[in-house]
């Protein structure tokens, strides 16, 4: 599991390894040096082993790997994806491969992160380098600026080169380093850095794959450290290198997409952060209610945690203990969606799936799963809502085959509206696209709903927030905690990034290639996420973080399912259920299914 401190708890971290005079800042501007190193060396070898052109292949390669459209990945490598631990003093791959006359270009803000970057460039220049430092303020690291300057770097103050002459200079460059604030920063970056800032970020967007490999010191500078945000201009690494400990804006979207690839160094901080204890016993459960961003943990599960979450059967199993899945969905106008949430939730597993809905869908889905069960029983959860138009009050006879009816009827029970005799009692649900607009009880954290951002707006201008689709899009975390707050169930807020907030910890998960944003995909995740509830039905009603990591375990599958069944590619959204048995096996097996 990743587990993101936030700014506060790596001041803590921090203030007694300082006192003790451990060298911190050695430490992170050594491992960071040693990853620009290995970086840079790895390019140029990658170029020397091709043709005759490899000189200038190897430059090429030297570029930054973000594609044209600026986004980190794509199909390539998912955003924000973290990368193992390394030990600043272990290893060192870099260190023996040539980087003579490579230039690197540091961008160095008044702080401590300018001062990681300054003893790093000077790591830099002993090894070879040409590096040249762009003191953004009038101020700069006094120690880390005499050592830059006593290995040979040169320093200019951007007030007297200005901003277009370091553009020049960047485009020329082999590797930049982003120095200009760290866990330090408030808010959007000010001028000068915010000029210079978006001047570089407008020249990385204009020059595509000939914009050289940039890497962000602790953090890509300008994005929320605590809680994900862009307020202002961020220039998007290739590789950001953080110490001590993740910081929650590297995971969260959509600041998690300006970091590239985030590879942590040990500075030497404790396992878990100093609050992490009280946390854990419950303190975030009391500061929840408040909009505070830094309550709750910002967390990332990784297939070790999934594993460990499914409800793998045992031999004394029987279909009813593995739990039913009760699905409404689709229509008659819509009955795909019928399809695929019914596929998801089989090929996950489910003990059973019991169907409902107008015949005519329910014979679809029988025709492509032929081992669901069309008829009304007990079941252990429900999906609500894929495939079912929105309700609209204005419509008095909605063309919906009775399916509104019926998830009224579903979320009554869930919400303990109605007694256990009649309906089988609270259990946890799926509630997804048209149910998103039935809702009309308060609702248990067992109750997962499970928006794209722009469904969430709708949802929270019902609730009475003045917030539309990009306003969800730039601030995700906030919004999907509200949306919980309001409606008292766990929100699964869907995207490049998803987000999974409830009453507790807050799970940001980065698993599926972008061919994933493909219609049907959510209806298949939405049947996956079913089958895992109904198979812990009774632990999701009772502990009420449950149904969280759970959700954020069904985002891990569907999103590896996606990548499996994309290989690279464009992906259908019945590929992705087919893909889940298999990676569900190599998970329970202990591998990574990537
Ligand atoms: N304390 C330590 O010994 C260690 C600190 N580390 C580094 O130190 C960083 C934190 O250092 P600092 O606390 O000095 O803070 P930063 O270097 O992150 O930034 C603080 C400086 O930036 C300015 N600033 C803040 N917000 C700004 C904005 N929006 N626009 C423009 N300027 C802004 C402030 O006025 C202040 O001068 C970490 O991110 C990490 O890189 C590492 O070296 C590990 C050890
Ligand atoms: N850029 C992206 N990269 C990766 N996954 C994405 C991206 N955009 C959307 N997704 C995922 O694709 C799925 C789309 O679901 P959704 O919008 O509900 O579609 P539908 O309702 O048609 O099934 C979600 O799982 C979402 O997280
Ligand atoms: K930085």
């Amino acid at each position: 599991m990743k587990d993101a401190w936030s700014s506060d708890e790596i001041r803590k971290a921090e203030e007694p390894l300082i006192a003790a005079g451990e060298p911190l800042m050695a430490r992170a501007a050594y491992g960071l040096a040693q990853v620009v190193l290995r970086e840079v060396a790895l390019r140029r070898a990658e170029g020397r082993a091709g043709t005759a052109d490899g000189a200038r292949q190897g430059r090429a390669r030297l570029r930054g790997s973000l594609g044209s459209d600026g986004l980190p990945g794509q199909a390539r490598v998912r955003p924000g994806r973290v990368v193992g631990r390394r030990t600043a003093d272990a290893g060192a791959p870099g260190g023996r491969g040539d980087v003579r006359g490579a230039h690197a270009v540091l961008l160095v803000g008044p702080g401590n992160n300018g001062g990681d970057t300054l003893f790093a460039g000077a790591h830099l220049v002993r090894r070879g380098m040409t590096v040249t430092a762009v003191l953004a303020s009038a101020r700069a690291h006094e120690a880390g600026l005499a050592a830059f300057r006593a290995a040979g770097g040169r320093a200019a103050s951007l007030a007297d080169v200005r901003v277009p002459a370091v553009v020049e200079l960047a485009l020329g460059a082999d590797v930049i380093l982003d120095g200009l604030v760290g866990v330090g920063a408030r808010g959007a970056l000010r001028p000068p850095a915010g000029g210079l800032v978006r001047a570089l970020a407008d020249a990385r967007d204009a020059a595509a794959d000939r914009w050289p490999y940039t890497v962000a010191v602790d953090i890509p500078s300008g994005i929320g450290v605590d809680d994900g945000a862009v307020p202002g201009p961020v220039l998007r690494a290739d590789r950001t290198v953080t110490f001590g400990a993740l910081k929650p804006g590297l995971l969260l979207p959509p600041a998690a997409q300006t970091a590239g690839e985030v590879e942590l160094v040990d500075v030497g901080f404790p396992a878990s952060p100093a609050s992490g204890a009280a946390r854990r016993n419950g303190v975030a459960r009391h500061a929840w209610g408040t909009t505070d961003p830094a309550a709750g943990r910002v967390l990332r599960l990784e297939p070790a945690d999934v594993a460990a979450l499914w409800p793998a059967p045992g031999a004394r199993d029987h279909k009813y203990t593995r739990g039913a899945v009760g699905v409404v969905a689709g229509t008659s106008t819509y009955p795909g969606a019928a399809v695929l949430a019914a596929s998801g939730a089989v090929l996950s597993g489910a003990g059973m799936v019991r169907y409902l809905g107008p015949e005519v869908v329910g014979t679809r889905v029988l025709l492509a799963r032929p081992e669901v069960v069309v008829a009304g029983g007990r079941v252990q959860s429900w999906v609500l809502g894929p495939g079912v138009p929105a309700l609209d009050p204005d419509d008095e006879g909605p063309d919906d085959d009775g399916q509104a009816r019926r998830i009224f009827g579903a979320l009554a029970a869930v919400t303990g509206v109605l007694s256990e005799d009649v309906t089988g009692g609270r259990m946890p649900a799926v509630v997804d696209a048209g149910a998103l607009t039935m809702l009309e009880h308060r609702l248990p954290p067992s109750v997962v709903l499970t928006p794209h951002a722009g469904e969430l707006a709708e949802l929270l201008r019902g609730l009475g927030h003045e917030v539309d689709r990009t306003a969800v899009e730039a601030r995700p975390l906030h919004w999907a905690r509200t949306a919980h707050q309001a409606t008292g169930g766990t929100i699964l807020l869907k995207g490049a990034v998803t987000v999974v907030a409830g009453p507790g910890d807050v799970y940001a998960q980065a698993d599926a290639p972008a061919w994933t944003a493909t219609a049907g995909a959510g209806d298949v995740l939405a049947g996956i996420l079913g089958t895992l509830l109904a198979g812990r039905s009774r632990a999701v009603v009772e502990d009420e973080t449950l149904a969280a990591r759970l959700a954020a375990a069904a985002v891990l599958v569907h999103g590896r399912a996606a990548a499996r069944a994309s290989a690279g590619g464009p992906v259908a959204a019945l590929e992705i259920a087919r893909a889940v048995p298999a990676v569900v096996a190599e998970l329970l097996a202990g591998a990574d299914p990537a």
